[in-house]
């Protein structure tokens, strides 16, 4: 079975208030940077928000590599731009655990220590999750447990809620079902269509999944 692995190296929120000023710096160490490794099925924008935060100084972490499964995914550019290799599995030339074992391999061969799923549109099995115990996060566009799936925003909508949000959380093997990190919240409009009601969440998930990503760092360092 050949892998259609491509790799492309090239050139370049709501925090709780209980927790203090100085907490990103403390949280992810404040020393070694926290090592990523990012999934991603799309446009790959909460990739970037991150890429911004450690650029910034925000966060303290390094992406070691960026993995897609779609051809000519968006967030494939973007890590171009960002000088971040990414390599392609295209999900459509395995089953389920094949294509986890694909990308646990190249995890490792990218030495990551903490998985970010960022828009990541297939759902994982124990072949990834056990080897990255509690170090699977996962953004979804939603205050879970309400609306869990793959179309949260629609589903949302549709039930014509007043609120709704965004949820890190630790990927646990049923899915939008692992421990909460963080949540934000946004107000459905009246006239909101999918597309602005997504583009309302994505400024908040962009604001707190580099947050969410060091206070994982901080429970783990404080949990032995
Ligand atoms: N084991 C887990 N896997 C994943 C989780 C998780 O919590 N546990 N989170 C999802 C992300 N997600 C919602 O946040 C999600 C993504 C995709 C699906 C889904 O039904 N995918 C279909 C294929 C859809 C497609 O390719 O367009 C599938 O995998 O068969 C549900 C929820 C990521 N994975
Ligand atoms: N169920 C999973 C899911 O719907 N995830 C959602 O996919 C988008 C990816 O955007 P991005 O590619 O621009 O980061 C994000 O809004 C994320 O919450």
């Amino acid at each position: 079975m050949t892998s259609n692995r491509a790799v492309v190296t090239a050139t370049p929120s709501f925090i709780s208030p209980i927790l203090p000023s100085n907490f990103m710096q403390e949280a992810t160490g404040g020393d070694r940077p926290l090592k990523l490794g990012i999934l991603a099925s799309g446009s790959g924008s909460n990739f970037e928000a991150i890429a911004e935060a450690i650029a910034s100084g925000e966060l303290n972490a390094q992406i070691q590599v960026v993995i897609y499964n779609n051809p000519g995914a968006k967030v494939c550019d973007r890590a171009r731009r960002w000088n971040v290799p990414a390599v392609f599995h295209d999900h459509r030339q395995y089953k389920r655990r094949q294509l986890d074992a694909q990308i646990v391999a190249t995890l490792q061969e990218y030495d990551v220590e903490w998985v970010i799923m960022a828009g990541w549109m297939r759902i994982v099995t124990e072949v990834l999750i056990d080897q990255f115990p509690n170090r699977v996060l996962n953004i979804h566009p939603s205050l879970l447990p309400s609306f869990r799936g793959a179309r949260a925003v629609e589903d949302a909508l549709q039930a014509r809620v007043k609120i709704t949000g965004c949820t890190v959380h630790i990927a646990a093997l049923e899915v939008d079902s692992g421990p909460i990190l963080m949540q934000a919240a946004v107000p459905v409009m009246p006239d909101d269509t999918p597309e602005t009601l997504h583009a309302r969440i994505q400024v908040e998930e962009h604001r707190i999944y580099p947050r969410a990503i060091a206070l994982a760092a901080q429970q783990a360092k404080n949990s032995p």
